[in-house]
């Protein structure tokens, strides 16, 4: 079966990116993009059309699911008019918060929706083992570091998130300490977390517990953000035809 991909801020750097990975997938083609301000832009040979238009383009074109790499408002826009046309939707967009999330969830009880802040499966890889390496070290610190672009709006990183989600999930660390300035010794139950932008920095994600006269860090660096959208394109293939639901892009890896 093709699966047929609508695309979401086709014109930025993740958009582009997508088109492209579409391209590369044997069974899979783009039938519509769009963006808000299109200016007659091609991407790849694909038109780029107006997101004014992005319900009516749901219903002509049929797409099998949407991809989005957008903004918070403009992914939680579009999942509600997929839901409403039928179509699933995959997002790798970041900084939502707990409305977002919660009407992102209402448009899973309609179709499928898959939202993952890292489509590399380096990082789904980091992620299984993130909290089983600071369950076998207790009593170290931890401290994340994570590195981007300097276009980056949202911080920390989604992918960040999810990896002090993991780390606190063994409840021996209770608080995040965004930077550090001043007199400001570390205690004991804190993470230190520490966003960089800088560049055009595709993406770092680096965790490091230290203790005990050691240190061990577990680094994911993505080298292009081609790694991002063929994970995309692999998740809108597997979403094809799956129940309305909440689904990650470890469900995708499972298989
Ligand atoms: N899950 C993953 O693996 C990855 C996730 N990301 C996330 O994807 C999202 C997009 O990243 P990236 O492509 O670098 O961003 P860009 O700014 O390059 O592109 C985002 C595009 O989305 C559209 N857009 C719609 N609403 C907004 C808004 N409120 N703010 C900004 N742009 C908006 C714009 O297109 P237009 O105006 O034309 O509609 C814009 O070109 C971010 O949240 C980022 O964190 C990024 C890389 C990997
Ligand atoms: O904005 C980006 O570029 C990226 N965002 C994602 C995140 O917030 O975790 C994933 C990746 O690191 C690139």
């Amino acid at each position: 079966m093709t699966v047929r991909v609508g695309v979401t801020g086709a014109t930025g750097r993740m958009g582009r990116e997508v088109i492209a990975a579409v391209d590369d997938h044997a069974d899979c083609e783009v039938v519509f993009a769009v963006s808000r301000s299109p200016d007659g832009e091609t991407v790849d040979g694909v038109e780029i059309e107006s997101a004014d238009d992005f319900d009516s383009l749901l219903a002509e074109c049929e797409p099998t699911a949407v991809i989005d790499f957008t903004g918070p408002e403009s992914a939680v826009e579009y999942a509600t008019a997929c839901a409403a046309a039928d179509v699933a939707f995959v997002t790798g967009t970041t900084g939502f918060d707990d409305d977002h999330l919660e009407a992102l969830e209402d448009a899973s009880e309609e179709v499928a929706v898959l939202h993952a802040p890292n489509f590399a499966r380096g990082v789904q890889a980091l992620l299984n083992v993130v909290g089983e390496a600071v369950q076998n070290l207790p009593g170290y610190d931890v401290e994340l570091v994570e590195t981007h672009h300097n276009a980056k709006r949202d911080a920390p990183s989604g992918t960040a998130n999810r990896l002090l989600a993991e780390i606190e999930a063994n409840g021996e660390f209770t608080e995040r300490t965004h930077g550090r300035e001043g007199e400001q010794p570390r205690e004991t139950g804190e993470i230190g977390v520490h966003a960089l932008r800088a560049g055009d920095i595709t993406g770092e994600h680096e965790v490091l517990l230290a203790g005990n006269h050691e240190e061990l860090r577990l680094t994911h660096r993505a080298e292009d953000r081609g790694v991002f959208a063929a994970g995309a394109v692999d998740a809108a293939a597997w979403i094809a035809g799956q129940k309305a639901g909440w689904y990650d892009f470890a469900d995708v890896i499972a298989e």
